[in-house]
């Protein structure tokens, strides 16, 4: 499998470990190359859009001429996970002139929401799919506040939703590449395979 972490900003090596974990829990092995020109994109079987800082990545992921390959990769049904500042590049309106969002998961958010009432917070989660909680670690998190009818909601935190699902793209509020735990990765690459031991 060859994923693709978008790497002009953001944590980069942190999404390249963990979906060498999730393919490893699964026999595979993931060939992950850091995207920071186009032509690279569509080569990729997986995208990760990184957490980091979503006004610098969506201005130069359209600079780059990444933004339109980003987008005919999920038209083509390829999967994606996008984590917090990614969440919010690839929302439909984040409420900012500076985010061109790309539209490609139906729901708008407010950028720094969690982030204005408490810088950083950490919770146990149970998200759908998952037979366990996931231990979250949320860092200026987005707020999800519209989400379309064909979004599935994976997750919730005080009755807002945290991860979201919307054809092929998974986008968290948090950052599961933070922890050692692949399973979020692994509900974007691998939705319907089993875990092998
Ligand atoms: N940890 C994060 O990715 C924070 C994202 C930040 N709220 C932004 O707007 O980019």
């Amino acid at each position: 499998m060859k994923a693709g972490v978008i790497a002009v900003q953001g944590d980069v090596a942190e999404h390249a470990a963990a979906v060498r974990n999730a393919a490893a829990a699964h026999d595979e092995s993931a060939a992950v190359v850091e995207v920071r020109d186009a032509g690279v994109v569509p080569d990729c079987d997986v995208l990760l859009i990184p957490g980091g800082e979503s006004t610098t990545i969506s201005r130069l992921i359209h600079r780059e001429g990444i933004a339109a390959e980003i987008e005919a990769h999920v038209a083509a049904g390829k999967p994606v996970l996008a984590t917090c500042a990614g969440l919010i590049v690839c929302s439909n309106d984040a409420k900012d002139e500076r985010v061109e969002a790309l539209g490609l998961v139906d729901v708008s958010v407010d950028r720094n929401a969690f982030g204005r009432q408490k810088d950083s917070f950490e919770a146990e989660i149970p998200v759908a799919g998952l037979d366990d909680p996931f231990h979250a670690v949320f860092i200026r998190a987005p707020l999800i506040d519209d989400i379309g009818g064909g979004v599935e909601t994976l997750a919730t935190v005080g009755g807002r939703a945290v991860a979201v699902r919307d054809g092929p793209v998974v986008a968290t509020a948090f950052h599961p590449e933070l922890t050692d735990d692949p399973r979020i990765h692994d509900l974007a690459f691998f939705p319907e395979r089993e875990v092998v031991a």
